[in-house]
């Protein structure tokens, strides 16, 4: 990448993972945006600043993501690319397959990060080692250069560590100030794991909470980006989703003031447990398709 060390373009800190490569902190996800707005989104993203776009196969906009990327004009190594294997791919044949497919859409060959995207513990017979064999393959193959695993709960990472597999780089899990993801984000920290939070600010569900609406008047800042600043201060990497232009520059806009240790705190208890989740749990959800 064409930076300063330890930054991108806009500041973007680099977050260092175990395997000793640097992901930019923030960056674009892509879920939902529709695949006739996806080149144009991602296009618009890396010419605001962003290197950093978090796609998965189940979001069936990949060719366009590389399409954005081209239209961009910058070079594939400038910007890191995350991809998620379907759920539907977990067998080993069916994995390769599906990861060589997302490298033809993407026009690339090699992803930055490629992540397990859900453990599917009814599905498979909970045999997400297996799969997880076939991501150290394709690292080895150069075909990912960085692995990681998305929606693991604790019991799912310890599985991975006692079957002495290489460690995941990164855990994208739900986390946000409603879901605190505590217990998940405890062992990570503790086994050097770093944490990717997915829906950031919870769809906008977090946005108009009086705490956060009173710290972001404080800072003469918009409560989303008070709330990307508390992940940012929490060592979270993020990927807030906007198809607004306005949005998009305001969400990587974090890193020209910071929160007092008063105000990261307030935040932090806003935590409601499991009653603050918005998407399926890990443990249960095994859609297909
Ligand atoms: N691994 C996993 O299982 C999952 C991964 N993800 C990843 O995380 C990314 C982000 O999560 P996502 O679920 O999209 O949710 P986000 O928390 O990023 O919220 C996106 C929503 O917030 C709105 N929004 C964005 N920025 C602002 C702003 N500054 N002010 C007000 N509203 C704003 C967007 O609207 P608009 O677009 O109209 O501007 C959109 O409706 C995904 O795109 C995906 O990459 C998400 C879910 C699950
Ligand atoms: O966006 C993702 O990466 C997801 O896996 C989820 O959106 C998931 O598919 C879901 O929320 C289903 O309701």
């Amino acid at each position: 990448m064409t930076h300063t060390p330890g930054t991108t373009s806009q500041s973007v800190p680099l977050v260092r993972l175990l395997d000793g490569r640097e992901i930019p902190q923030v960056g674009v996800g892509v879920f939902q945006v529709p695949p006739e707005e996806t080149a144009d989104n991602v296009a618009t993203a890396l010419g605001i600043g962003y290197r950093h776009v978090d796609g998965a196969q189940m979001y069936r906009n990949e060719a366009e993501v590389g399409e954005g990327l081209r239209r961009s004009g910058l070079s594939r190594d400038e910007v890191w690319l995350t991809s998620k294997l379907g759920n539907g791919a977990h067998r080993p044949d069916d994995a390769r397959a599906a990861v060589d497919r997302s490298l033809e859409q993407l026009g690339t060959d090699h992803l930055d990060l490629l992540l397990i995207h859900w453990p599917l513990p009814t599905r498979y017979d909970g045999d997400f080692v297996t799969t997880w064999r076939v991501l150290e393959e394709l690292k080895e193959a150069g075909k990912a250069r960085s692995i990681g695993v998305s929606n693991f709960e604790v019991a799912h990472l310890e599985a991975l560590a006692d079957a002495g597999t290489e460690a995941p780089v990164v855990n994208q899990v739900e986390c946000h100030p409603y879901l605190a993801n505590d217990e998940v984000r405890r062992y990570c920290r503790e086994h050097g794991i770093v944490v990717e939070a997915w829906s950031p600010i919870a769809q906008g569900g977090v946005l108009d909470d009086p705490v956060v609406t009173d710290i972001a008047e404080a800072h003469g800042r918009s409560a989303a980006q008070v709330v990307l600043r508390w992940h940012v201060q929490e060592g979270h990497v993020v990927f807030p989703k906007s198809v607004t232009t306005s949005r998009l520059e305001e969400n990587i806009a974090l890193f020209d003031f910071s929160l007092d240790d008063d105000q990261m705190a307030r935040i932090s208890a806003l935590d409601k447990g499991e009653d603050g989740r918005t998407g399926p749990h890990p443990e249960e959800f095994d859609h297909v398709g």
